[in-house]
């Protein structure tokens, strides 16, 4: 047991419906019988069927864990001040040494782990120092790998709940960019060469995490327990997109063994917004994830961002160019961020296209080209831009659902 001002380290489960989150839990628990812990369960759903599954086979093996249900919204929008209060009336009892959390599957691992490392204004308590985030653990169910992102459902704004949540693929984007531990679930039922490409394309998403593979969630408990992996800068700067755009091997493939493949696509001119429009609802299917910022011509003032996640994409404006701030808050930030200095133009600052694509079994070299298509020629450049017709909306990122529904 944990020492009484010692804080007590914390394991967040993540992963979408039904790949395996409380299966692992329970094999961990079983496992360790000695592990005194206290559980939270979030549940979407209207009877939270998990803690009772958490519940009902703990209590096979015997253990005396304190299972806490959280139902009827997400731990890591509706519900964080909720499980604040909660793991706070836990801490006051403070008779167990680790607190196990399941999230619900649609769930935003980053908010979750905000909630723990930094507190949340609405709650009563606050967690500093009494728990630490250990380890964040996404469990990604290798059976329904390739549909989760081929599925194309994400592209009607149904998918989008009444709480604002973003469509199921992106959440499982998040899940597997922002952790320490992916555990890769149900792997009897996928031959090893796919797992191997399923395995391929995890690691070029998220380069840094630890990939477990599991049957049944059979992990090692050690394998997500007391880790110490957590850290918040490191997690939040360790998808593969971010490290794509910080190391930037420009118009480079890296090492693609199953056809797996990422390139940041650069330009310091801006793109024909319609031309980029049609591109972007229309890349080749293996493109997996593409994420940054692009300039349209006619939108001097703002930096349009492109966030795709499977078949969900989403672009619009997102941002001001540094460009466009007061002078000394230019110098300030450029005083920050020593490399953004040699990119910047005299005329155009920092205005340009920095784009990361991730996939497999594409044709790098046509998309490449397809790209450089998009962007003003020389004639173009010297146009007028306002002629040009913009597709993006006025304001906020929007989906570009031009598929066929
Ligand atoms: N074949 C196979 N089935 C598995 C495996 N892991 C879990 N299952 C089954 O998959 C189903 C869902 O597992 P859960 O552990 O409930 O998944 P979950 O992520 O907690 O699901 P939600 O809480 O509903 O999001 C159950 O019927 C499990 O028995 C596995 O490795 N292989």
């Amino acid at each position: 047991m944990a020492a009484n001002n010692s804080p007590i380290p914390v394991t967040v489960l993540s992963g979408s419906l039904g790949a395996g989150k409380t299966t692992t839990l329970n094999h961990v628990l079983n496992t360790e019988q000695e592990l005194n812990a206290a559980v939270v369960v979030n549940d979407m759903g209207e009877v939270n069927i998990d803690a009772d599954l958490v519940e009902r086979e703990s209590a096979l093996s015997q253990a005396d864990e304190e299972v806490i249900e959280l139902s009827n919204g997400c731990i890591c929008c509706r519900l964080r001040g909720d499980m604040l209060d909660e793991v706070g009336q836990l801490a006051d009892q403070r008779d167990f040494e680790y607190l196990l959390v399941e999230s619900s599957g649609i769930s935003e691992p980053i908010p979750v782990a905000q909630t723990f490392a930094r507190g949340f204004e609405d709650a009563s308590f606050d967690p500093t120092g009494i728990y630490e985030l250990d380890t964040m653990v996404s469990v990604v169910d290798a059976h329904s790998f390739w549909q989760a992102f081929d599925s194309g459902e994400a592209l009607t704004d149904d998918e989008v709940d009444p709480e604002g949540n973003r469509v199921p693929e992106a959440a499982l984007m998040d899940q597997i960019e922002f952790c320490d531990v992916l555990v890769l679930n149900k792997c009897d039922l996928v031959p090893d060469d796919e797992l191997n490409e399923i395995e391929d394309v995890l690691r070029a998403l998220q380069p840094r995490a630890e990939i477990i593979r599991a049957e049944h969630g059979a992990v090692a408990p050690e394998q997500i327990l007391d880790t110490g992996r957590f850290d918040f800068d490191r997690a939040s700067q360790s998808a593969g997109w971010k490290q794509e755009l910080q190391g930037g091997h420009h118009h480079e493939a890296a090492a693609e063994e199953h056809g797996v493949g990422s390139f940041v696509f650069t330009s310091d001119r801006p793109f024909h917004p319609e031309r980029i429009a049609d591109l972007l609802a229309d890349l080749p299917a293996g493109i997996i994830r593409a994420k940054g910022f692009f300039w349209s011509a006619g939108r001097e003032d703002i930096a349009m961002g492109l966030d795709k996640a499977g078949q969900s994409v989403r672009a619009g404006p997102n941002g001001r160019w540094i460009a466009t701030l007061p002078k000394a808050q230019q110098e300030r930030y450029l005083a920050a961020r020593p490399g953004l200095d040699d990119d910047w133009d005299d005329q155009w600052g920092d205005r340009g296209i920095q784009l990361v694509f991730i996939g497999r079994e594409y044709d790098e070299e046509l998309l490449v080209d397809q790209l450089g298509d998009c962007v003003l020629t020389d004639t173009e450049m010297n146009a007028n831009w306002e002629d040009y017709p913009d597709p993006f909306s006025a304001d906020d990122q929007r989906e570009l659902a031009l598929a066929d529904d």
